[in-house]
Formats: C-alpha cells, structure tokens, sequence
C-alpha cells in the first residue's frame, strides 16, 4: 500500500525502509527530534526526498497529482492553529474537497456525512462553534473528523492524541484501530506513548536520529526492553499484564532505591 524505499532527507532521515500494509496500523515511536514528523511529511509528498523514494499503491508519490495525493493520504497534524474562523461544520466538509469537481461545493450528502462523523465522535455540540474558538483538543478531534470525512485509504497521524484527555485518546485511537480493521486503512501514527503503542499498533517502529532502529511486534518482543533502553537512553521495565507489555519507568524516579544510578538492578524490584 505504501512503501518507502532507501529514503534520505536532508540530513534528517537516513536511508529508511519501511512497507506498509493494507489495514495495517503502524506507529512511529521515538525520541523528540528524531525524524518522524519529517518522515511523514515525505509520505505525504510535502518534502521531498534527497535521496529514495515513496510509493503509493504502486505508484511513486512524485507522480501523483496533488488531488490524487489527496484522495489516497489524509493527514492530521500535529498542531493547526487556525486563521479562519471557519465554524466546525464548514471546516471538515473541507475534507471533502479531494472528492468534488472543479469549482462545485460540498452538498447534502456532504453535510450529512460530515454530521455522522462527527456524531461519531462525540462532537455534535460543536457544529456550529468556530474552530478558532476550541480547545486544542476538540481542535485535534476536529482535524481528525476531517480526515475522516476525507474517507482516503491511508491515513498518516502526527501524534493523533497529544492534547486529548484519556478518554479521548482511547477513543481516538479505538477509531483507527477499527477503521484500520473493517474498512481496511492503512494507518501510521506517531506517538509519545510507548503503552498506548504496544496497546493498538499491529507493528512499531523505532526511530533515532532519523534512522530505523528496529520494528517490533507490540505484543512480544525479545529485545523490547533494551530497545526501548537504548530508543529513550533511560532505565525502564517492560512489565506484562494481561497479555500487554506495560512500560515503567519506577526505575527511574528520584528516591527509588534501585533507580537512577542503580537502574542495572532492575527487574527484581516489582512490588
Ligand atoms: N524545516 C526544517 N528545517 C530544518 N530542520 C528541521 C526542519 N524540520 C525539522 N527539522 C529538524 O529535523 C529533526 C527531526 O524533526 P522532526 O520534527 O521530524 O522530529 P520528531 O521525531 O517528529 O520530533 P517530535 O517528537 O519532537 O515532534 C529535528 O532536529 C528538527 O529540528
């Protein structure tokens, strides 16, 4: 569905290899700066790679017109700041544009699919609120409406559940997980929680410093422990409860007797 073959950029990525598959959900997880925003905005053809390539359904992303790209990819950043005060309504029918003639607007079908949408996601109350007006989670919620609305067949997500409460998260990330699995999208989100990742991803990926350090199965792993060690360079335990890798960093917190310095006695400390 999507493949990045021997893909550099500037002196960000270095020669990443990745393939994704139809109804597979991928994260990205991975330190600050290490390159995954960057690797998104080349699947999405935004920057170009230096060196490598991308290709969509087959076809290098190069290729593609940009209303082609935007009927196969939906993308949701990882913060929009709003100039228009569009109200919400108007705002993610905009994701219907990919699928509109030239010059025609959104109808009734439009609108009726747009309020199921956001019905969906609990949003209804804010139909007719201006964008500019929301809290930067009901703004990240309504971004992802307009993905959704955009109905594209691989969905890239750019840390999907940065400013959302816990329900939120979990519900946001229960959408994809099933969109990935009844409608057969294919998903890749970035992530700052390992837990959350091990949770929903089919498969994670670990990036340093804008190369591909491993991929690992979430549920069970060999090495996840030291990979996740050497990803974040900090002490941490994989504990796992009920079938789920748990991350803890106890290990690390000030005044844990086996912590900080003394990190190399861990996995006897669990109560
Ligand atoms: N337009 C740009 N020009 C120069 N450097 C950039 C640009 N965009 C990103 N970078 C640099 O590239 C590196 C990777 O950035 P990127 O945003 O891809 O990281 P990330 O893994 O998404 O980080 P985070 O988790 O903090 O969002 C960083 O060092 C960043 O400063």
């Amino acid at each position: 569905m999507l493949e990045v073959r021997d893909l550099s950029f500037a002196q960000i990525l270095q020669e990443v290899n990745l393939t994704l598959h139809k109804g597979e959900f991928v994260v990205l997880l991975g330190p600050n700066g290490a390159g995954k925003t960057t690797l998104l905005k080349c699947l999405l053809g935004l920057y170009t790679p230096t060196r490598g390539e991308v290709l969509v359904c087959g076809r290098p992303l190069k290729h593609l017109t940009y209303k082609e790209r935007a009927r196969l990819l939906a993308y949701v950043p990882q913060s929009y700041h709003p100039v228009f005060p569009y109200t919400v309504l108007e705002f993610v029918l905009l994701g219907r544009t990919p699928h509109l003639g030239f010059l025609s607007r959104p109808g009734k079908r439009d609108e009726i699919k747009a309020r199921e949408v956001l019905r969906s996601l609990g949003l209804e109350a804010l139909v007719r609120r201006r964008l500019t007006d929301l809290s930067g989670g009901e703004r990240q919620l309504v971004l992802f409406a307009r993905a959704l609305l955009q109905e594209a067949p691989i969905f890239l997500l750019d840390e999907p559940t940065a400013n959302l409460d816990l329900k939120h998260q979990i519900e946001v990330l229960t959408t994809v997980h099933r969109l990935a699995g009844e409608r057969g999208l294919t998903v890749v989100a970035t992530l700052h929680d390992p837990n959350l990742a091990f949770g929903f991803a089919d498969r994670v990926v670990l990036i340093k410093k804008g190369r591909i350090l491993a991929e690992m199965n979430p549920r069970k792993h060999p090495r996840a422990q030291e990979l996740l060690e050497e990803l974040y360079e900090i002490p941490l335990e994989i504990l796992y409860f009920r079938g789920y890798p748990l991350v803890s960093l106890t290990g690390a917190f000030p005044g844990n007797p086996l912590g900080g310095e003394n990190h190399e006695n861990r996995g006897h400390f669990m109560g």
